[in-house]
């Protein structure tokens, strides 16, 4: 059987700002997700993350600002006449209903134009999403007999039982072990794009929101920083913060002068040209160590192997730096030796306070 493909909603928040009590968390939001996108909103603890999904669901008021969805406001309704699908962090299910039985639980009539009035739309409707989870051989059974990432899947299915075409999910695989994660991730992902609907997924971990999401929101102290495809974030962030968020960074100190910044590792090339004192930034990946003769304009002064990667410390004109750096082929680093960092591709230049050395 397949799955209908509802379109999914188009969110849209304008000035959304909130709180609690006189203390304001997250101001002024600006973001549209666009119909069936998969959004992940990227952010430390305390960021504003939780508070940003509770004041789409509605469980929490907007103190400024409008919410819509498919161009109609939501930010007045109840959470009930919202329309919109939660899945939160697991623990959500009751665990004395069978898995139909929580599935079926948002298709209760309370909008008199609900469509699952009778009791076998309802039940068809849950045969689908079931199908759709892969569940379907286990609607009769209690929660508490499926995996963990069999009952995550139980938790969309609710979500998306409605068909309201908007899902919120709130660090849903947090629960789940570090080997289970990424399955269960990539499931609820491709079963998010075969439903059709929209997502918005909030998240601390940078490579649940590169790996899920066809855009990131970074979210730092309640404002969003920048708001990119995985690929733009991780290797354009438009700031030190942004670009420490979204994974690991090597930063120099630097002078740019055009297309190329001065830093102790000699001219590097920029991705956009700039000028003025600041610091540039690359992902490890995009630097490689080498050992070389006596012209290496560096001298290794640390290492520390780490398998994927090693950290070397080295000493370029008297200051002492470190670059967690991919090491191929096995190379073998001592104190001592002479060694050289060449990148690999040009670095991102942030104009401002540099680095410490
Ligand atoms: N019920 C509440 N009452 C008062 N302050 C709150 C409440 N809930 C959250 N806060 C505060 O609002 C800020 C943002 O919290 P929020 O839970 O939205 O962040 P988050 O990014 O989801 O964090 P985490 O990743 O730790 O869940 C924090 O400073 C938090 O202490």
């Amino acid at each position: 059987m397949t799955v209908r493909k509802r379109p999914g909603g188009v969110l849209e928040l304008r000035g959304v700002t909130g709180g609690y009590g006189g203390t304001t968390v997250v101001r002024d939001l600006d973001l549209t997700v666009g119909s069936g996108e998969a959004l992940a909103v990227l952010g430390a603890s305390g960021s504003g993350k939780t508070t940003v999904l509770r004041m789409i669901a509605g469980l929490h008021p907007v103190s400024a600002g409008r919410i819509l969805v498919d161009g109609r406001r939501v930010d007045p309704l109840p959470a009930q006449h919202r329309g919109i699908g939660l899945v939160p962090q697991q623990g959500a299910l009751f665990p004395h209903l069978s898995v139909a039985r929580n599935v079926g639980f948002g298709l209760v009539p309370v909008d008199p134009v609900a469509r699952w009035r009778s009791r076998a739309e309802r039940a068809a409707r849950v045969r689908e999403v079931l199908e759709l989870v892969g569940l379907a051989d286990r609607a009769d059974e209690r929660p508490s007999r499926l995996s963990g990432g069999q009952q995550q899947r139980v938790a969309l299915a609710r979500a998306l039982a409605p068909g309201s075409g908007l899902i919120l999910l709130d660090e849903p695989f947090s629960a789940l072990d570090a080997a289970l994660r990424g399955r269960v991730r990539a499931e609820v992902s491709t079963l998010l794009a075969e439903s059709g609907a929209t997502s918005v997924l909030v998240t601390h971990d940078r490579a649940e929101a590169l790996a899920t999401a066809d855009r990131v929101a970074v979210l730092i102290d309640g404002r969003l920083a920048q708001v990119d495809t995985p690929e733009r974030l991780y290797y354009h962030p438009v700031s030190r913060e942004v670009a420490q968020l979204a994974g690991e960074v090597v930063l120099l100190p630097a002078t740019a002068d055009g297309g190329v910044a001065h830093t102790t590792i000699g001219a590097v090339p920029l991705d956009t040209p700039a000028r003025g004192s600041g610091t540039v930034l690359w992902r490890p990946e995009s630097l490689t160590v080498r050992r070389v003769g006596q012209e290496g304009h560096g001298v290794c002064t640390g290492v520390e192997f780490v398998g994927a990667s090693t950290l070397i410390r080295m000493c370029v004109d008297g200051t002492e730096q470190s670059f967690a750096v991919p090491v191929s082929g096995g190379e073998v680093f001592e104190v001592g030796a002479r060694v050289e960092v060449t990148p690999l591709r040009p670095a991102v230049f942030h104009a401002g306070p540099s680095v410490p050395a």
